[in-house]
């Protein structure tokens, strides 16, 4: 197309296509680009709309090129379900670059949300400044293909969005947490991990470790899955409406929502887990972290701990694991304990409860007269210190974006070695204790060679070293100190065999498993599923078929038990079993509550079908 559309753009915004009402200054709900051809071809349409919820951005480039706008669009595969988006690139020459860049600026405006009326002037002075994006990413996530996956879908596509980036390689376990804690949040736009869950779990962590997590912890925080369950990413994807799919789509599909950049309110889950068994210290106290996924206990955390041997199948590591987990089929002693929704009223913090009267009934008997829920019965700039944990930047490639810089700082105000100097516990004497930190253990700082794959993931916190807690972090105010009893009112315990528990918090367990179909990012519950000993294999291998399609919540069993809960204890009464947090070792009892919309996720915005 040679010269209109864009020689109209002199004017309000012709060519794209939305609804206004009659005041001319009402904002303009766009929704499309029409393209038309001025001669058109015989059998061919020669208007076409180019919805803008399928645009990632657009660029003029620069002279000697004729005077283009290019537009880069993702339109979603259609032929069969879950195939990758594609891109296609449409360039539309302009009389002039001063014409060319108006357009730019116009779809940049409808893109950024950037309020316009049908008199608005498109320029490049009514645009937000590009954003920026902290890119973490774990070349050993998955089957190790983050690194190129970046450079052939992620970073093309992200520049085409005109976000400009820091790119940078962690090194080891912990290295993520260790720079969140340090870098200087405002220069970021948001810190997105290219890896599995298993990142994002010490970015949240790490942003929870800062003096000032109450801030920290707002910066949204994306994913881009690289990983082999990639769970939060299966969240995200069927929050925007699309089909369930795996690796380069998902992939696509998420990479795409980030682009377009909407966020919403997370919940985070306060975990306190105990110090390992094999801990010298028997005074240690409890380790406190935070979750933003599952609690997992019995049988799959064993599988995904178990199948870590299988990493180089992917994604079907789990298949694996799981069917020879059922093959031979373990049960698992302890107590479980939880607090309905509807019986939440704060805090039993001061004076502890009368001894915890167990509940006897059976399961169903129990929990049907008990829980709200029904129970389904059927079944730097970086602003990086220099201590920058040991030797970040000089060793490991750093890339820029297009307009992003590596402006490293040298004041090291959160300096990390007196954090990290500490070997014992040290508990404020009060509150009013002139440290605002509180030391507690964090893995140690062994690092294996970043270049082999020695994966420190499941050897748990045996490997822990010191970190520091601010002291005013959320209360957990739902839930007595981890060694005293639970209070009798309002709490649901049940005590027995199990072949697992499983707490979670986003719609998937992986991202081809819909555990908890009724899960939303900010409903304030924890989805909790439990399996009595006394299942069928066959019975147990259909409740995970069914969790594929997110229908299991109606394969039919008496052992089977889905809840909604505030907050819950478990107690393992047995050494058998694994207990996992984000995929993390951790060991038990345990206790959770959760901390409604605490965080903020990169989802995508409303241009995609979103949900809720
Ligand atoms: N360079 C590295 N070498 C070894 N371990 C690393 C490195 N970078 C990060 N890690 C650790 O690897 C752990 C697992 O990473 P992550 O969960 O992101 O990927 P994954 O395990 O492949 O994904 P999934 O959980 O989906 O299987 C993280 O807890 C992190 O601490």
């Amino acid at each position: 197309v040679s010269r209109p559309p864009l020689r109209a753009a002199a004017a309000a915004s012709p060519g794209f296509s939305g609804t206004h009402g009659s005041f001319p200054r009402k904002p303009l709900v766009v929704r499309g680009a029409h393209k038309q051809r001025l001669s058109p071809r015989p059998g061919k349409e020669a208007r076409l709309m180019l919805p803008l919820a399928e645009l990632v951005g657009c660029s003029c480039p620069r002279a000697p090129a004729p005077p283009l706008l290019v537009l880069y669009w993702y339109p979603p595969g259609k032929r069969r379900k879950g195939v990758s988006r594609r891109r296609q690139v449409r360039a539309f020459l302009a009389e002039s670059r001063a014409e060319a860049e108006r357009w730019a600026a116009a779809v940049q405006c409808l893109l950024r949300d950037v309020i316009v009326t049908s008199d608005t002037e498109f320029s490049r002075r009514l645009l937000p400044r590009p954003r920026r994006l902290l890119l973490l990413v774990n070349p050993f996530s998955g089957r190790g293909q983050a690194m190129q996956w970046c450079q052939t879908q992620i970073l093309p596509m992200i520049k085409e969005a005109n976000i400009s980036y820091n790119l940078i390689q962690t090194e080891r376990q912990n290295h993520a947490r260790e720079l969140i804690r340090e870098i200087s949040l405002p220069e970021w736009d948001g810190i997105v991990i290219v890896s599995g869950d298993g990142l994002l779990h010490e970015v949240i962590n790490g942003l929870m470790e800062r003096p000032d997590w109450e801030q920290a912890i707002k910066i949204p925080v994306g994913i881009l899955p690289c990983g082999s369950g990639n769970a939060l990413a299966g969240s995200i994807n069927h929050n925007a409406g699309y089909d369930m799919c795996l690796r380069e789509s998902l992939l696509l599909n998420c990479c795409f929502l980030l682009c377009r950049g909407g966020v919403r309110p997370m919940d985070v889950v306060s975990v306190t887990t105990s110090p390992p068994p094999s801990s010298n210290n028997h005074t240690a106290p409890p380790r406190r972290l935070f979750s933003f996924l599952s609690v997992a206990w019995g049988f799959v955390s064993d599988v995904d701990i178990e199948s870590e041997r299988y990493r180089g199948l992917g994604s079907a590591r789990f298949t694996l694991g799981t069917l020879v987990r059922i093959a031979s089929l373990r049960s698992y002693k302890g107590r479980l304990s939880f607090l309905p929704p509807t019986s939440c009223t704060s805090s039993p913090d001061a004076t502890p409860p009368p001894p915890r009267r167990t509940i006897s009934r059976s399961i169903t008997e129990g929990l049907e007269g008990l829980c709200h829920t029904p129970i389904h019965r059927t079944c730097s700039d970086m602003g990086i210190s220099e201590q920058r944990s040991l030797r970040l930047a000089a060793e490991e490639p750093v890339w820029s974006g297009t307009s992003s810089e590596s402006n490293e700082r040298e004041d090291g105000s959160l300096g990390g070695a007196e954090r990290r100097s500490p070997t014992s516990w040290t508990w404020p004497v009060s509150e009013r204790s002139p440290s605002p930190l509180l030391f507690a253990t964090l893995p140690s700082p062994t690092s294996p060679s970043p270049w082999t794959k020695t994966r420190t993931r499941g050897q748990g916190p045996q490997r822990h070293r010191q970190f520091c807690l601010p002291l005013n972090l959320p209360k957990d105010d739902l839930l007595p100190p981890l060694d005293q009893p639970l209070p009798t009112r309002d709490w649901v315990t049940i005590e027995g065999d199990f072949v697992l528990v499983l707490a979670l918090y986003q719609s998937h367990l992986g991202a081809d498993l819909f555990a908890a179909p009724q899960a939303r990012f900010d409903d304030g519950l924890i989805h909790l599923t439990f399996v009595r000993a006394g299942i069928s294999r066959a019975t147990l291998l259909r409740l995970f078929f069914a969790m594929e399609r997110g229908t299991h919540h109606s394969v039919s069993s008496p052992y089977v038990s889905h809840v909604t809960c505030k907050a819950f204890r478990l107690q393992p009464l047995s050494t058998r079993g694994t207990l996992t947090v984000d995929g993390e070792l951790v060991y038990g009892p345990l206790q959770a509550q959760v901390h409604p919309s605490l965080a903020r996720l990169i989802v995508g915005d409303s241009g995609s079908k979103g949900r809720g």
